[in-house]
């Protein structure tokens, strides 16, 4: 069924597990995911970013993960990621969704404080959980260039002060983590002091974790293989995203790694394959890499299988 965030976030909370939330903006992808999920018996957060609902068109999202619990009888939250505004929260929960994020972080506090109040009102009137952010991801956040320096990390008393006016269900926080390939420019780093004292603050919010891929440097170097050109991406070490878990880290975004793993797949296939023009071909391979990845993600890192 199509459920919240609740009974996994409080699992996750008091233990050392972390729940996968993973980006979808087709078939394959919506496929490969829950096959894993469902082979290791994890709790799963499909994810639904702005750019994919105007990708896909928000009917054939819905109904591919109306399909994926047919098929599987797997329980499924089905989370807005970034909602920029009230409009496409509201939309969302209108729609079915069963959890959507306001992100609110780069407005003044008090905006962001007024912004996601409006949206856990509504959500909460119709049964869905909210995530909101609190603290800038250094990289690009929101379109506009935040550099290492000016990336706000997230206050630990601000964050006391945000869920408790805001009764928002969980919190997205900036610990040094940043969206996509390049998230560092030096070696890669968490600051896991800043992330015990939020979670010491506010023991009883699932924390969230953006920017979580590792990528991966066998599925960069498999890109580049095959006539791709990414060098010098780099992400958070595996080991840190399962420390992280066991400091109130409860949702883990992952969306990198897959379109990494998926683009090499695709990548070999077509050089490897010049004759061939058979989608399947390689939509089929490129499920299948998104598949394992998840696989591995679930069982290695967040170690959420079974739970
Ligand atoms: O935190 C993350 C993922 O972080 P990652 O890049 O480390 O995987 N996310 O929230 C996923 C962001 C997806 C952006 O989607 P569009 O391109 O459609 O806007
Ligand atoms: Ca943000
Ligand atoms: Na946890
Ligand atoms: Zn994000």
């Amino acid at each position: 069924a199509l459920v919240t965030t609740k009974e996994m976030f409080e699992k996750a909370l008091k233990s050392d597990f972390a729940v996968g939330a993973f980006n979808v903006n087709n078939m394959e992808i919506i496929q490969g995911i829950v096959e894993a999920a469902a082979e290791e018996k994890a709790p799963l957060i499909l994810q639904v970013s702005a750019g994919a609902r105007k990708y896909a068109k928000p009917a054939y999202l819905m109904k591919l993960v109306e399909a994926a619990i047919l098929d599987t009888g797997l329980d499924i939250c089905l989370h807005l990621d970034h909602g920029e505004d009230f409009e496409i929260c509201k939309k969302c929960v209108d729609d079915g969704f069963t959890s959507v994020m306001i992100d609110g972080s780069k407005h003044p506090f008090e905006e962001n404080i007024r912004l996601t109040k409006e949206v856990v009102e509504y959500a909460h009137a119709h049964g869905v959980v909210v995530e909101a952010e609190l603290g800038k991801l250094a990289g690009v956040e929101d379109n506009i260039k935040v550099d290492q320096k000016a990336a706000t990390y997230t206050d630990p008393e601000e964050a006391a002060e945000f869920v408790e006016r805001t009764g928002v269900d969980s919190l997205a926080i900036a610990i040094g983590t940043s969206h996509g390939a390049y998230k560092f420019s030096g070696d890669p780093s968490l600051d896991f002091e800043r992330l015990k004292k939020i979670h010491e603050m506010i023991p009883n919010t699932p924390l969230v974790l953006h920017g979580a891929s590792t990528v991966l440097p066998e599925f960069v170097d498999k890109c580049n293989a095959y006539g791709g050109s990414i060098p010098g991406a780099k992400g958070v070490p595996e080991d840190m995203i399962t420390e992280a878990a066991k400091h109130g880290i409860c949702k883990v975004n992952i969306d990198t790694d897959l379109r990494l793993a998926m683009t090499a797949e695709v990548r070999k296939y077509l050089q490897e394959n010049p004759s061939d023009f058979d989608p399947r071909k390689y939509l089929g391979p490129a499920r299948d890499a998104i598949k394992a990845m998840v696989q591995h993600k679930i069982k290695n890192v967040l170690k959420a299988s079974g739970q």
